[in-house]
């Protein structure tokens, strides 16, 4: 487990990030792999029938078995996209198999923007959320961008037991002791990783 404690948080993103970059594609199928069996059969990934995913980047753990299970479940499953403006906001669209996609300015793959696909995000019933850190509290520290902290802002006005669900993804290496907790951040229920659970 990585150690905060005097670490500026564009510090600890950057060990971390370097972290899960080292791992080599054979331990990266592995995790999916393991990943996918922490989550595939469980309630909260049964019962959804709106889910959002990501597509993996920058050494970020693979959830497409995740994806294609959902999809052969017959279940809509969505993607986070970049909205050209504001350039601030990030939007969930649904995609089909197949679909053409498209990098984004960050060169991570995502749809076309089409409006009518697209879902207010609490409207969806579980999000599945990509991360550089996590602890055993529900911290989350991103990419840095805000896009998640500002699509869940509304859930400040309300209940922690509103929609979706949140649960990060990561690999073990990205676990820390301590984040340290800005105004704006969104406790996550869980984390999964390819080793278990980690409450929120
Ligand atoms: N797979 C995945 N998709 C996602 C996210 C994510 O974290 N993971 N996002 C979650 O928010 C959004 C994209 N957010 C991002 C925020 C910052 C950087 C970033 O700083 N990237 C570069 C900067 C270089 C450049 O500008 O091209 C970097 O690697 O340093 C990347 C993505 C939407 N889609
Ligand atoms: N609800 C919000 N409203 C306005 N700005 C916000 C909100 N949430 C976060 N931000 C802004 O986004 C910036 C990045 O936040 P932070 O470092 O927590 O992102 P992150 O969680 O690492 O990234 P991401 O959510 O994209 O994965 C902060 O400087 C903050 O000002």
């Amino acid at each position: 487990m990585i150690v905060a404690e005097g670490l500026s948080r564009p510090a600890l993103r950057r060990k971390l990030r370097h972290a899960r970059r080292q791992l080599t594609p054979a331990q990266q199928r592995l995790a999916a792999r393991r990943l996918y069996r922490q989550l595939a059969q469980h309630p909260r990934f049964r019962r959804a029938q709106h889910i959002a995913l990501y597509l993996p980047n920058d050494g970020e753990i693979d959830p497409r078995l995740l994806l294609q299970a959902a999809q052969r479940r017959g279940k809509a499953t969505y993607l986070p996209v970049l909205n050209p403006w504001p350039r601030t906001r990030m939007v969930f669209q649904r995609i089909e198999p197949g679909e053409q996609l498209r990098r984004n300015r960050f060169g991570i793959l995502e749809p076309v923007i089409r409006t009518a696909r697209q879902r207010r995000v609490w409207a969806l019933d579980l999000l599945l959320m990509p991360l550089v850190g996590f602890d055993g509290k529900g911290g989350r520290l991103g990419m840095g961008g805000g896009f998640y902290d500002r699509s869940l802002a509304y859930r400040a006005m309300r209940k922690k037991s509103h929609k979706p669900t949140l649960l990060g993804l990561a690999h073990e290496c990205q676990r820390v002791d301590r984040l340290p907790l800005e105004s704006w951040d969104v406790a996550l229920q869980a984390t999964v990783t390819d080793q278990g659970w980690y409450a929120g």
